[in-house]
């Protein structure tokens, strides 16, 4: 197997690598959060050389600026894909860096981590907004009147 293909990661999002002989990725990236709708092209690289009971390192980069939205933004992720036995992961760092001026650079760019398997992931949309905490409580029914305030 290699990196081409399908994977989930644990916030939900979903992304399809295509692979050349020659180390080059491309795919498309649709992120479960965040600034962005739908999908978003990426390109990255793989290294070639294989070696026994080692892993395979590669790297790849979204801008987060499509047809339907920009969030000014660019996302680099770099790591390792394993094999074991079948059971395939990618564990990634990722550099997330939104615009900003030169006086709040400071601030612009985030660190962490995805790992990314074959699964795809049971919950759905709405699931995953509230487990993100993107999704407030609901708001009192209209016709609820003991929820309005009194004059
Ligand atoms: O909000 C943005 O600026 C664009 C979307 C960023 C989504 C981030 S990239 C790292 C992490 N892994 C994901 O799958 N989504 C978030």
């Amino acid at each position: 197997m290699n990196v081409a293909g399908d994977w989930y990661n644990e916030l939900g999002s979903h992304m399809r690598m295509t692979t050349d002989p020659l180390g080059g990725i491309i795919g498309t990236y649709v992120s479960a959060t965040g600034h962005s709708a739908g999908p978003y092209a990426l390109v990255g690289r793989y290294e070639t050389t294989t070696r026994p009971g080692y892993g395979t390192v590669l790297g790849w980069t979204v801008a987060w600026h499509n047809d339907r939205s920009d969030a000014e933004s660019v996302t680099s992720w770099n790591g390792m894909y394993l094999d074991d036995g079948g059971d395939e992961r990618i564990y990634a760092t990722w550099l997330l860096t939104t615009v900003a001026t030169e006086t709040n650079a400071w601030e612009c760019t985030t660190v962490g981590q995805d790992t990314f398997t074959r699964q795809v992931p049971e919950l759905d949309q709405a699931a995953l907004h509230i487990r993100l905490g993107t999704l407030s409580e609901p708001a009192d029914h209209p016709a609820d009147t003991t929820a309005m305030p009194t004059r």
